[in-house]
């Protein structure tokens, strides 16, 4: 099996391990991300719009918007890095690429912390996503420029025992789940 046939099976098996962990969402899931925000106040962070059957962010984020610049990642091309645009819970969005909302004005930034959404983790910071490759794009362009922390947020049970990895992976440094937040080793 190729390596874009390891990933593509791999993605097929995690959206359907997500989906059960997704239908008893609660908004209480978002605890610990706001705890780890909350020790970086004011700094400018990246949270995401869920789609699909991804655990929703929103609770922290909207907690983070009380102290510091909050943003969502808007598709600007395809194969190119996202760009972020402010957000606070007043914000009036319209569906953007993917079905992910956007905000109507896009005032744009630069976030330090991401909160990056994903379909499995484990626990070397190894991530799969949807196979755009826009947050390996987004983290290695801003990593070029400064400390960069990206955090994943998922259900506890997308964890898986090693992501299918290739070069251009970009690795995250901290997982946060509904039941905790995993240090990456
Ligand atoms: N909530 C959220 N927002 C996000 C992302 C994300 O993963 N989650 N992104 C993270 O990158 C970007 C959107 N990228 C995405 C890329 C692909 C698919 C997707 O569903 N792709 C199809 C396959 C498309 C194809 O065949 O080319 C699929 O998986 O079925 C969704 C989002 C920016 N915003
Ligand atoms: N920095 C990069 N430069 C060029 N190509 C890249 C880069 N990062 C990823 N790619 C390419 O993008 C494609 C998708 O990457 P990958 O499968 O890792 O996406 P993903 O991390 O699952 O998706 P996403 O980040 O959008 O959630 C791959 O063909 C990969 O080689």
């Amino acid at each position: 099996m190729s390596l874009a046939e390891i990933k593509a099976a791999a993605r097929t098996a995690a959206f359907a391990r997500r989906k059960p962990l997704f239908a008893g969402a609660t908004a209480a899931q978002a605890g610990y991300l706001s705890e780890v925000l909350a020790g970086y106040r004011g700094v400018p962070v990246s949270g995401f719009m869920p789609i699909r059957t991804e655990i929703d962010p929103r609770p922290a984020m909207a907690e983070a918007a009380a102290y510091g610049p909050v943003g969502v990642p808007v598709i600007e091309a395809a194969a190119k890095p996202l760009k972020f645009a402010r957000w606070i819970p007043d914000t009036v969005m319209v569906a953007g690429a993917f079905g992910a909302a956007v905000p109507a004005q896009l005032e744009l930034f630069e976030p330090e912390i991401l909160i990056v959404p994903l379909l499995a983790f484990d626990r070397s910071g190894g991530r799969l996503g949807y196979g755009g490759g826009y947050y390996d794009r987004t983290l290695e362009v801003l990593r070029a420029k400064r400390a960069t922390l990206a955090i994943g947020f998922a259900f506890a049970g997308q964890e898986v025992d090693a992501a299918p990895l290739e070069l251009t992976d970009q690795p995250l440094d901290l997982v946060v789940t509904e039941t905790g937040i995993i240090e990456i080793s």
